[in-house]
C-alpha cells in the first residue's frame, strides 16, 4: 500500500516559526528560528515540509526573504503557502526552488487567474481549501469565498492537481483530524488530498493513513510536533507500514 506523506509544518510570522489557533492571527505561540526548525524536520527524516507566510496570508506584510532562505536551503520537497495571489508573489514563489506551491484566497477570489497559472504549471500548483463547515474561507482564512464541493468541482474540471484540505475549526487545536470532511472531499474528487490541521496523535496519523485507498496522499502536521507530543521520527514510523 501507498505510504502517508507527512509533512511537517513551518509557519512564519514576524520572521518566527509560529503555531496559532483556528489560524486565528494574535494566537501566535512562538518557536524561533524557522530555518532552525526546518532543519531539525530534515534532520528526522522529513520527505516534505510545509512553510508558511502568515503574514502574507493575513496581508500583514511578508517575510519572503526569509521563507526563499529557508525553501532554498532545504534538501527536502517544499510546499510553500501563504499570500501566493498573482504573478508576482507566484514567481518569486516558484523561483526558491520549492516543490509546488499551495494556492487559497486567489482560487476564491481570482479564479480566472488560477485556472490560467493551473495550465502553465500543472503539479507544481496545489489548492488550499480552507473550511468552515463547508464554506472556504480566504484572506487569511478570515472571509468567506463560497461552497467547497461548488469550489472543488470548478478547480477539477480546470485540471487541479491536488488539494490541501484544513478544517480550520481544527486546526492548531490538537482535536484529531477532521477525517469524515476529508472522506467526503476524496469522494468529491479523484485528484490526491492533503489533510491538515488538528493532529494530536500518532493514532490520528494511522487515522488518515486509513484514507491513503480513498485518496489521501499526505498529512501536514504543525503543532503536535511542537507539543511534542511525538516525535517526527515516531510519526515517519506510525505511517511506514
Ligand atoms: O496555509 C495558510 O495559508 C494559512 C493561512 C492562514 C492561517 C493559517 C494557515 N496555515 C496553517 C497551516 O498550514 C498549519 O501549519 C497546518 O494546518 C497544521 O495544523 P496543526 O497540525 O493543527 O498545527
Amino acid at each position: 500500500m501507498t505510504k502517508l506523506e507527512l509533512l511537517p509544518a513551518v509557519d512564519v510570522r514576524d520572521g518566527q516559526a509560529v503555531r496559532l489557533v483556528h489560524g486565528e492571527s494574535g494566537s501566535e505561540t512562538s518557536y524561533g528560528d524557522p530555518l532552525a526548525a526546518a532543519l531539525a524536520w530534515q534532520g528526522a527524516g522529513a520527505e516534505w515540509l510545509h512553510l508558511v507566510d502568515l503574514d502574507a496570508a493575513f496581508g500583514t506584510g511578508d517575510n519572503r526573504a526569509r521563507i526563499a532562505e529557508v525553501a532554498r536551503t532545504m534538501d527536502i520537497k517544499v510546499e510553500l503557502s501563504g499570500g501566493i495571489r498573482d504573478d508576482d508573489t507566484l514567481a518569486a514563489a516558484l523561483a526558491t526552488g520549492c516543490t509546488r506551491v499551495n494556492l487559497g484566497t486567489a482560487a476564491l477570489e481570482t479564479p480566472e487567474w488560477v485556472a490560467k497559472v493551473i495550465a502553465e504549471h500543472g503539479d507544481r500548483i496545489a489548492v488550499g481549501l480552507d473550511v468552515r463547515g463547508t464554506t472556504l474561507r480566504g484572506r487569511g482564512w478570515t472571509r468567506d469565498g463560497g461552497d467547497l464541493y461548488e469550489t472543488l468541482a470548478r478547480l477539477d474540471s480546470e485540471g487541479c492537481a491536488r488539494y490541501v484540505v484544513t478544517d480550520i475549526a481544527k486546526d492548531g487545536t490538537l482535536q484529531g483530524p477532521n477525517l469524515e470532511l476529508l472522506a467526503n472531499v476524496c469522494a468529491a474528487t479523484d485528484r490526491p488530498v492533503v489533510a491538515s490541521g488538528g493532529v494530536s496523535s500518532l493514532d490520528d496519523l494511522r487515522a488518515i493513513a486509513s484514507l491513503v485507498p480513498q485518496g489521501v496522499e499526505g498529512a501536514i502536521v504543525g503543532k503536535a510536533l511542537y507539543a511534542k507530543a511525538f516525535t517526527l521520527e515516531e510519526a515517519l514510523e506510525a505511517v511506514s507500514r
